[in-house]
């Protein structure tokens, strides 16, 4: 299966709701801090409304509810690879997603046969403290060449203007956050970025 190229990130369903009828085809459910009967609510609303849609949803973080609920789609960090059941996940048929910041991070999740991997942030970002500034785009040519065929998303900082860039430098898909939920306009932001993905 051959995964969207415009990968926004939302924190609730109610963006789903918004976005999925422009056209969004891969995006993510991240949601932080939020009880655990919110959560499920969340990820069941979301998973529906894609379904719907024919999108993808990636469920951020959770992977026991994401099994649980029958979703198809896992994003796990470094952090939650340490306590996540990876064959409990693979049992479930689940697709994983992977965050890397560094060589050892992507040795490490390169032994786990990941379905993509992340780098970032490759430029900085404001929606969360990182250890990590910017990574820059010869970063992200040289992670395609260690990923090959695994297909590759460049997260952190990106804009529509940056997406060309970073396509360029060998990114397969283009993850957003704050281009879109922090601008004046997100249904046209996502426009947009569907015009310059597509
Ligand atoms: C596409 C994508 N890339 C990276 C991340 C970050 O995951 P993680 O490091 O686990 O941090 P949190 O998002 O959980 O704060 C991501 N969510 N999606
Ligand atoms: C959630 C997340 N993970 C990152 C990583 O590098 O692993 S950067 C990031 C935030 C992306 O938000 P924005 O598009 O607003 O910069
Ligand atoms: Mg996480």
């Amino acid at each position: 299966m051959t995964l969207d190229r415009f990968y926004p990130i939302f924190d609730h369903s109610d963006w789903l709701r918004r976005m999925l009828p422009l056209g969004v085809k891969l995006v993510q459910l991240r949601i932080k801090d939020q009880p655990p009967e919110a959560v499920r609510e969340e990820i069941a609303l979301s998973r529906d409304l894609c379904r719907a849609h024919g999108a993808v949803l990636v469920v951020n973080d959770y992977w026991q509810e994401a099994i649980e609920l029958g979703c198809d789609w896992l994003h796990l960090g470094q952090e939650d690879l340490d306590s996540a059941d990876l064959a409990a996940i693979r049992r479930a048929g689940l697709k994983l997603g992977v965050s890397t910041h560094d060589d050892e991070e992507l040795e490490r999740v390169l032994a786990l046969a990941p379905d993509y991997v992340a780098l970032g942030p490759v430029y900085p970002t404001i929606l969360k403290k990182m250890k990590w500034h910017q990574q820059g785009l010869p970063r992200v040519t040289e992670w395609k060449a260690r990923v090959g065929a695994v297909p590759l998303v460049a997260i952190g900082g990106m804009s529509v203007e940056r997406a060309g860039g970073v396509f360029a430098a060998g990114a397969d898909i283009v993850s957003a956050v704050t281009d879109i939920t922090l601008n004046a306009d997100p249904e046209a932001r996502v426009r947009e970025w569907l015009e310059a993905t597509r």
